[in-house]
C-alpha cells in the first residue's frame, strides 16, 4: 500500500519502519527541512531516535500535499494540538487532488479547550468524500523499542468495522501485532489518559517515593480513568486491555516516557516550561491534564489524582499538599466503585 506518515518525530518513525517492513511504500512528512533531507540522504533520525537506520526504502518530503498525492493510507503522528491545522491542510490537498484516503492517527490526548478525542476532532476536519474511515493505533509501544524491533502489542479501533481490519493487516509484522478493538471512545481515553498517570508517577519517583505510593496511583489513576471513560460512552473492559492497563503501564514505569521524566523533572525542581523545552518531544499528559479536569468537573466525575495533578502543574500546590489532598479523602468503598463501573457497562451497551 502506498502510505504517508504525516510527522517525522519519535513515533512517526518508527511506525515508518514497521509499516515498510511490512513491504508497504513509505513516504514520510516532516516540517523541518533538514530532517527531511538527513532521512532522504543519510537514512537517519538523529534528533529523534538516535543510532537508528532507516531503509533506503523510506523516503520523506516537506511538502505535505506531495505526501497526499502518494498516500492510500494517512498515518497521523503528529501532537493533539497539531493535529487540527494538519488534518484541514490535508483536506484541502485530497480536495484539489480529487481523491478518498484510509485515516489513522496514533495521537494520545485530548484537545486542550473543545476536550475532543483525535477522532472527533478528524471527523470534524475531513469531508465525508475525503476519507474511507477513521482509525486510532494506540497501546504499549515506546517509539524507541518499536525501532529496535521489540515485540510490541498494540489495539486499533475505528468509526465503521472496515477500516480497523485494514489497519491491523497494513501493520502487522512478526514483532509488532495489531488487535482489533471496537471500542474507540475506550482506545482513545485509555492511551490520553495514561499521559496524566505517568506525570504524576515521575514526579513521585523524582520527590523518592516508594514503590507503594507509586503502585497506589497507577491502580487508583486507572480507575480515575475508566470512570471519566465510561461515562463518555467507553467499554470500562476497554482500560483492562493495551490501550489501557497495557499503555498505562510501559508509561508510568519506564524512563523512556517523556510524560514520566518531565514529572521527574518537575520534582527535581524545574519549572513547567523549562521541563517541557529541554523534553525537545510532545509531552502530551500536560494538556489532557487541563482537559480532563475540566471534563471532569463538567461531568460530575470524580478524578481525585487529576485533580491533584492539575492543581500541582497549573496552581503551585506542594507534593505534600497533594498527598494531603489524597490521602485525607473522604473513606470510600473498593467494591462499590468496581460495582459502579459495571452497571455503568451494561447502561451503555443497551
Ligand atoms: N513516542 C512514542 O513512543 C509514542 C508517541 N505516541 C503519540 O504520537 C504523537 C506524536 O508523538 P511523537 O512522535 O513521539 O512526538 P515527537 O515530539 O517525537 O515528534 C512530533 C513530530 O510532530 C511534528 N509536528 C509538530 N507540530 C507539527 C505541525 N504543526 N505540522 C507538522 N508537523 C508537526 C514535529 O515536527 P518538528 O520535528 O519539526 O518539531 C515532530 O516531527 C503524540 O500524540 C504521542 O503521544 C504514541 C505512541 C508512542
Ligand atoms: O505512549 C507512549 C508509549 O506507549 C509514549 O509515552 P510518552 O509520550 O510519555 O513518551
Amino acid at each position: 500500500m502506498n502510505i504517508s506518515v504525516i510527522g517525522t518525530g519519535s513515533f512517526g518513525t518508527s511506525l515508518s519502519m514497521v509499516l515498510n517492513d511490512n513491504n508497504n511504500r513509505v513516504m514520510m512528512y516532516g516540517r523541518n527541512q533538514d530532517t527531511v533531507q538527513e532521512i532522504n540522504e543519510r537514512h537517519t533520525n538523529s534528533r529523534y531516535l538516535k543510532d537508528i537506520k532507516l531503509s533506503e526504502t523510506i523516503t520523506a518530503t516537506a511538502s505535505l500535499k506531495e505526501a497526499a498525492a502518494h498516500a492510500e493510507l494517512l498515518v497521523l503522528a503528529v501532537p493533539v494540538n497539531a493535529m487540527r491545522s494538519v488534518a484541514s491542510d490535508l483536506n484541502g490537498y485530497l480536495e484539489e487532488l480529487n481523491k478518498q484516503v484510509l485515516v489513522v492517527h496514533v495521537a494520545k490526548g485530548l484537545e486542550l479547550n473543545t476536550y475532543k478525542r483525535v477522532s472527533e476532532v478528524l471527523e470534524e476536519v475531513f469531508d465525508e468524500a475525503r476519507v474511507s474511515d477513521i482509525c486510532v493505533l494506540s497501546g504499549p509501544s515506546h517509539a524507541e523499542e518499536v525501532a529496535l524491533k521489540q515485540p510490541t502489542t498494540v489495539s486499533t479501533a475505528s468509526l465503521s468495522e472496515e477500516g480497523a481490519e485494514i489497519i491491523q493487516d497494513v501493520f502487522m509484522t512478526d514483532y509488532f501485532r495489531v488487535y482489533v478493538n471496537n471500542d474507540m471512545v475506550g482506545v482513545e481515553i485509555g492511551g490520553a489518559l495514561k499521559n496524566i498517570v505517568a506525570l504524576a508517577v515521575g514526579a513521585l519517583a523524582g520527590y523518592g517515593f516508594g514503590d507503594n505510593p507509586k503502585a497506589a496511583v497507577i491502580t487508583r489513576g486507572l480507575h480515575e480513568i475508566a470512570r471519566l471513560g465510561t461515562k463518555l460512552g467507553a467499554n470500562p473492559l476497554t482500560f483492562l486491555g493495551l490501550a489501557g492497563m497495557g499503555d498505562l503501564i510501559v508509561t508510568a514505569t519506564s524512563q523512556h516516557s517523556r510524560n514520566y521524566r518531565c514529572g521527574q523533572m518537575l520534582a527535581g525542581g524545574l519549572t513547567l516550561k523549562e521541563a517541557t523545552e529541554q523534553m525537545g518531544m510532545v509531552v502530551e499528559g500536560v494538556n489532557t491534564t487541563k482537559a480532563a479536569y475540566e471534563l471532569s468537573e463538567q461531568h460530575d466525575v470524580e478524578m481525585p489524582i487529576t485533580k491533584v495533578l492539575y492543581g500541582y502543574l497549573f496552581n503551585g500546590i506542594s507534593e505534600d499538599e497533594a498527598f494531603t489532598a489524597l490521602m485525607k479523602r473522604e473513606k470510600t468503598s473498593e467494591s462499590e466503585g468496581l460495582k459502579q463501573l459495571l452497571e455503568s457497562q451494561i447502561k451503555n451497551s443497551k
